[in-house]
């Protein structure tokens, strides 16, 4: 609402006010030497009034449909019945002819007040009214009662006058009644204008401020008619012209602000709609609910090769044929209910061909009556190409992908669909229609102890915190074996709130490179000759051991054996036959110990056992075991049994001890001492400034070292 539009109304208001103040200091003179003269003025004056009310009633009666409908019901009823009780008025002027009854002040003044009455109460009312639709029987009603009252103020008044209060004496002027009456009329228009008023701020409504500036007016006008003496005096001309001036301002309210003002902004929005449609790239036309055109876009019209306003009108086949764009031409239907849409292929005017992707929409009232149909088409041809490179572009590394032996999934995450390419299932023994796509047909045939390692690559990556998964485990194959796979991925799209939704990858089969990684090892950790850990592997085990002792988490011990007088095996029966009592001197040994304890050859024939969570006492009682067991073991050498023995020394890993070394170091002068002792026997290392404590046979001897 502009300032200009505020400021009008109250500025005439204010002028208004103050002439009338200003002509209260004037004498009540007449203008007319005969009251006849005025009649001409006084009829013109009251004809633009009713005039100004005819149009207002058939404003309020045509836009009783509208959301604003109820309240311009209501206001054209009112002045409906305030039209005709005026046009009586008129009719019953001092000097009018006979109307029905001679005419007269008085009578005059009788419709004069009712129609006042009536105009006030309407405004009271107007300013109350909620802003709604109202239903048809009530618009009826209330323009029915509103006639009903201007008949029977007019039956009243011509033939029942006698029973109202005589208003004007010729001669003497108005009656107090009269006057009172006016008196009373101008409150209550004064009140109306404020309600008007406080309504225009609180609906920022433009026209209220004219009606409200008008009740106002009106307001002074009855002023006016308290004061005149003769119905052709100064004051009662100055009475109708504020009367005139008010209807101008009701005119105004209702036919510029209500009417005018509507419209313009309802070009503007057209203009913006205009633009709007004219400006996207899409192609769109709008038809009526008979399929004929009511308008298109500019793309519309360049692509069809057609004018807008030569489309109009038409349907389309019809506009088409007319335009000679006969590949343009859609069938002749109808328009659409729900709706719908399609590809079409449209061979432009400059001969290009464009794929359309077209949706056609029924476009309703607010009753739900179809108002016709709005057609966009939306160019995708560039789209479509690109789409069809990048399938084929998928295909392609998909291609590449499995020839390369690798296979490929892809996992949508919230509905849990996981489709595996022909070489992953083959890769476990499938055909490609044997597994579900659904993630579960990896989840079920994942190794149990693989989880661990999966979990640990794959969350942080679906939570966003590394690039890509990268993760090797055994998945189980058809026939039931574990096949070593490699699987890398990556997630390729997320949601709004940035959970992973899907993710694609490959599987590799790596079997082959893991069981030659185990291979190795076992080369590396172990014994050609005898298949126990070799003494790199035992080195690894000690060092662990004497953390764990160092830490107070266990005891242990180390036990080194050596064959007795084995040189004489090899020289006397061959390095074969040697060979032959190694190797059996292993599985006799080997079966005496616990699953924990470490067996492995030092080199030669020389062997290291490690004893965890084992005391000093413990760890003679196996030694001094494994010599008898050996001893009471004779191995067969080309079939015939040869009996050795073996010296063990003992040694406690020290909490003290800094490297693995020192128990070494102990346990082979414990060996020595067992050899220079006379072999076949144990002894536990000597512990500081100790002699140890030395076996034979089952008894307790002292080594000599
Ligand atoms: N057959 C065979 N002999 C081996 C192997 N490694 C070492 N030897 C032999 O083991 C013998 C070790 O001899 P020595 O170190 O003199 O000790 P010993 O004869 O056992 O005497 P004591 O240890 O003092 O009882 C040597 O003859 C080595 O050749 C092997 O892998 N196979």
């Amino acid at each position: 609402m502009s300032i200009k539009s505020v400021s009008k109304p109250v500025s005439w208001s204010i002028v208004l006010g103050v002439v009338f103040i200003l002509s209260g200091f004037m004498p009540p003179g007449r203008l007319f030497s005969d009251p006849e003269h005025y009649l001409a003025l006084h009829t013109a004056l009251e004809f633009f009034s009713i005039a100004v009310a005819a149009m207002v009633f058939a404003l309020g009666w045509n836009l009783r449909h509208t959301t604003r409908g109820g309240r311009l019901v209501w206001l054209g009823a009112v002045f409906l019945g305030v039209g005709l009780i005026d046009f009586a008025h008129t009719l019953s002027y001092a000097g009018m002819p006979v109307f029905v009854t001679p005419s007269g002040a008085d009578k005059a003044i009788q419709f004069w007040l009712a129609a006042r009455l009536l105009l006030v109460v309407g405004l009271l009312v107007f300013a109350l009214l909620p802003e709604r639709r109202w239903p048809p029987a009530c618009a009826d009603g209330v323009t029915a009662a509103a006639l009903g009252i201007a008949l029977l103020t007019m039956w009243v008044v011509l033939w029942h006058q006698d029973w109202l209060p005589v208003s004007f004496i010729p001669g003497e002027g108005a009656t107090p009644f009269k006057v009172g009456a006016e008196y009373v009329l101008a409150a209550l228009y004064v009140l109306a204008a404020l309600m008007l008023w406080q309504r225009a701020l609180r609906d920022r409504d433009a026209s209220a401020r004219w009606l409200a500036a008008a009740a106002w007016v009106l307001a002074l006008a009855e002023l006016y008619f308290t004061l005149y003496v003769d119905v052709s005096d100064l004051f009662n001309v100055a009475g109708h012209l504020y009367k005139f001036a008010a209807y101008a301002m009701i005119y105004r309210a209702v036919f510029v602000s209500g009417v005018r003002e509507p419209q313009q902004a309802l070009r503007r929005e057209q203009a913006l709609l205009r633009a709007l449609i004219d400006s996207v790239p899409d192609l769109i036309a709008f038809k009526d609910p008979q399929g004929r055109y009511l308008g298109c876009n500019k793309a519309y019209a360049k692509a069809y090769g057609v004018r807008e306003c030569d489309l109009v009108g038409l349907r389309e086949e019809t506009a088409m044929r007319a335009a000679g764009n006969l590949d343009g031409a859609g069938a002749d239907g109808g328009v659409v209910s729900t709706p719908e849409h399609h590809e079409e292929w449209l061979e432009t005017v400059d001969g290009g061909l464009r794929l359309l992707d077209t949706l056609r929409t029924p476009y309703r009232d607010e009753n739900g009556v179809t108002l016709g149909e709005i057609r966009i088409s939306r160019d995708f041809t560039e789209r479509r190409k690109m789409r069809e490179q990048i399938a084929e572009r998928e295909q392609r590394v998909m291609l590449a992908v499995e020839s390369a032996g690798l296979g490929v999934w892809d996992w949508d995450l919230r509905s849990g669909r996981c489709v595996f390419s022909p070489t992953w299932c083959e890769m476990i023994g499938f055909r490609a229609d044997e597994l579900p796509a659904h993630v579960s047909a990896w989840e079920e045939r994942v190794h149990p102890e693989d989880w661990g390692d999966i979990r640990a690559a794959l969350e942080p990556h679906l939570g966003g915190a590394t690039d890509s998964y990268r993760v090797e485990y055994r998945i189980r194959h058809q026939d039931g074996h574990w096949v070593w796979v490699m699987a890398a991925g990556r997630v390729l799209d997320r949601d709004e709130q940035g959970a992973a939704a899907r993710v694609v990858g490959i599987h590799q089969d790596i079997s082959q490179r893991k069981t030659m990684e185990e291979s190795l090892l076992q080369l590396a950790t172990s014994d050609p000759l005898t298949g126990l850990w070799n003494r790199r592997h035992f080195t690894e085990m000690m060092r662990g051991e004497l953390g764990r002792v160092r830490r107070g988490q266990s005891q242990a011990a180390l036990l080194l054996l050596d064959l007795d007088h084995f040189k004489r095996v090899n020289d006397t029966h061959g390095h074969a036959a040697g060979d032959i009592v190694l190797r059996h001197f292993v599985n006799v040994v080997d079966v005496q110990l616990r699953e924990a304890d470490v067996f492995a050859r030092m080199g030669g024939e020389e062997f290291a056992v490690l004893l965890p969570c084992i005391d000093a006492l413990g760890a003679m009682r196996v030694a001094e075991r494994l010599c008898r067991v050996v001893a009471a073991s004779p191995a067969m050498v080309e079939g015939q049994p040869l009996s050795f023995t073996v010296s063990v020394g003992v040694a406690m890993l020290h909490e003290a001890d800094q490297a693995h070394d020192e128990a070494y170091s102990r346990a082979d002068e414990a060996l020595y001492a067992a050899k220079h002792g006379g072999r076949n026997r144990a002894v536990l290392a000597r512990e500081r400034d100790t002699a140890p404590p030395s076996f034979e046979g089952g008894a307790v001897s002292v080594s000599s070292g």
